[in-house]
């Protein structure tokens, strides 16, 4: 007979969702082993022997998902702001990265997954090099993660190749590890830095492995003329036309697009990880996301790297996202509060290719987060959805489950050890610059 760890919150706020329409449960959530298996305002007879938590002055959220980041890029944040994404790129990060040791990654990626855990997230993907010390990271921090070996196909052939068979190697190795909470997905970085037969080598391993696709895309204006004056096509036609949209795909970014591509994305049912943070910071423009939502696009929301943001909480891109669409559009209805929540929650899950996390429901993976609502900031207690995106931040977190599992009991960190990692990322940094 095999024993199953089954226990309640009781006195707990629920937030549940039907769409975009949340209501809050006030009473109990029954949680076995990985599963919710129930909520409700009572708690179903035969379980009254359970362990009960005590939920009072709490509010209970789906985890959020971060749907694009680069988490060692923690080890970058600050040492290169205020420049366009090419200038940043070329002369900030891809010198520092260069120098990038398996151990530099370790201890960056330890430190963004300190800090997303810490703030609510739950599941995140990743495109990075020395993947596999990525997903050492989410193992022992006890996260869910979509994770890739980001491919750059800047070089020679034979460079290509073994990037492509390590990106191959990685997806294989680790897809289904840390008792399922990894998966992997394959990520040719961006058209502008993958010519299309790369591209198409890159959907091919896809294919072959059975697994997603993710890569930037239309991130600034340049890269689409550029893409435009290269191939004469712009990003969305040109990656239609090698094959990246044959297997389930999310781009990041989507900034510059037109009718026609948006109407592809949908007809491809291409998921979109909107980056309101980093494309501001970086000069980017804003997404067209009400155009997206109403073509029926599934878009949610992403950090990117520590570096291009320059933190990683996701309540300020939810916040972001239902600003910003009403700013640009002059319609203060666009993206309201319940929108931009499911952004960070249920659209993400499906946007990283996961259909049992992002939602409180039965039968759904017990990865939930609780907020400390006895607070000014969220008083009087109202619509506390309304409050979660307009008042809160990653700073009212309390405690993080995922898979059942607590990985933050009253905002301290359960399963990392914050000091050790604040101590080894300074250290990391400073070496990595002398370098
Ligand atoms: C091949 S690993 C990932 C690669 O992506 C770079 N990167 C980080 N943020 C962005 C962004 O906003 N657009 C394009 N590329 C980005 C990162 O520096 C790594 O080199
Ligand atoms: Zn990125």
């Amino acid at each position: 007979m095999t024993t199953t760890n089954k226990w309640a919150i009781h006195n707990g706020k629920f937030a549940v969702n039907e769409g975009a329409t949340w209501t809050i449960v006030q009473g109990y959530m029954v949680i076995e082993d990985d599963k919710i298996v129930h909520i409700g305002e009572t708690l179903p007879e035969g379980n009254e022997h359970l362990t009960l938590v005590d939920g009072k002055g709490l509010l209970f959220l789906p985890g959020l998902i971060n749907t694009h980041g680069h988490a060692a890029m923690s080890l970058l944040r600050g040492h290169g702001d205020d420049l366009a994404l090419q200038v940043w790129l070329q002369e900030k990060m891809w010198p520092m990265e260069a120098k990038m040791t398996s151990e530099d990654v370790y201890w960056g990626a330890s430190l963004s997954v300190l800090e997303m855990l810490k703030g609510g997230t739950t599941a995140f993907l990743d495109m990075y090099d020395h993947m596999d010390q990525v997903a050492k990271v989410v193992e022992q921090s006890g996260a869910r993660a979509a994770l890739a070996r980001g491919v750059i196909g800047l070089c020679s052939e034979e460079e290509q190749m073994r990037k492509l068979e390590e990106s191959a190697a990685f997806a294989r190795q680790w897809n289904g590890q840390a008792a399922g909470r990894i998966t992997t997905v394959i990520s040719p970085h961006a058209p502008y830095t993958c010519p299309p037969d790369y591209i198409e080598k890159l959907v091919q391993v896809a294919h072959d492995l059975d697994l997603p696709l993710h890569t930037h895309m239309s991130e600034t204006l340049r890269e689409v003329e550029q893409n435009v004056t290269d191939y004469g096509l712009r990003p969305v036609a040109h990656l239609e036309k090698h094959g990246f949209f044959s297997r389930p795909s999310m781009v990041a970014h989507a900034v510059h697009l037109n009718d026609e591509e948006i109407e592809i994305l949908a007809r491809h049912d291409v998921a979109v990880s909107h980056n309101p943070g980093s494309n501001l910071k970086l000069a980017s423009g804003v997404a067209r996301v009400p155009a997206l939502l109403k073509a029926g696009v599934t878009v949610s929301l992403g950090t990117d790297g520590p570096a291009s943001n320059n933190n990683l909480d996701m309540f300020e891109e939810m916040r972001l996202a239902a600003l910003i669409h009403k700013g640009v559009s002059g319609d203060p209805t666009a993206v309201p509060a319940g929108e931009a929540l499911l952004l960070g929650t249920g659209y993400g899950a499906k946007s990283i290719f996961l259909n049992d996390t992002g939602s409180l429901k039965v039968g759904m993976k017990a990865d939930f987060i609780a907020l400390n609502i006895e607070q000014a900031h969220f008083y009087p207690h109202t619509d506390l959805i309304s409050h979660t995106i307009y008042s809160a931040s990653a700073k009212d977190v309390e405690h993080v489950w995922v898979d059942g599992k607590q990985v933050v009991k009253h905002g301290e960190c359960l399963t990392l050890d914050e000091e050790r990692i604040l101590r080894e990322a300074q250290r990391t940094f400073d070496q990595l610059l002398a370098r």
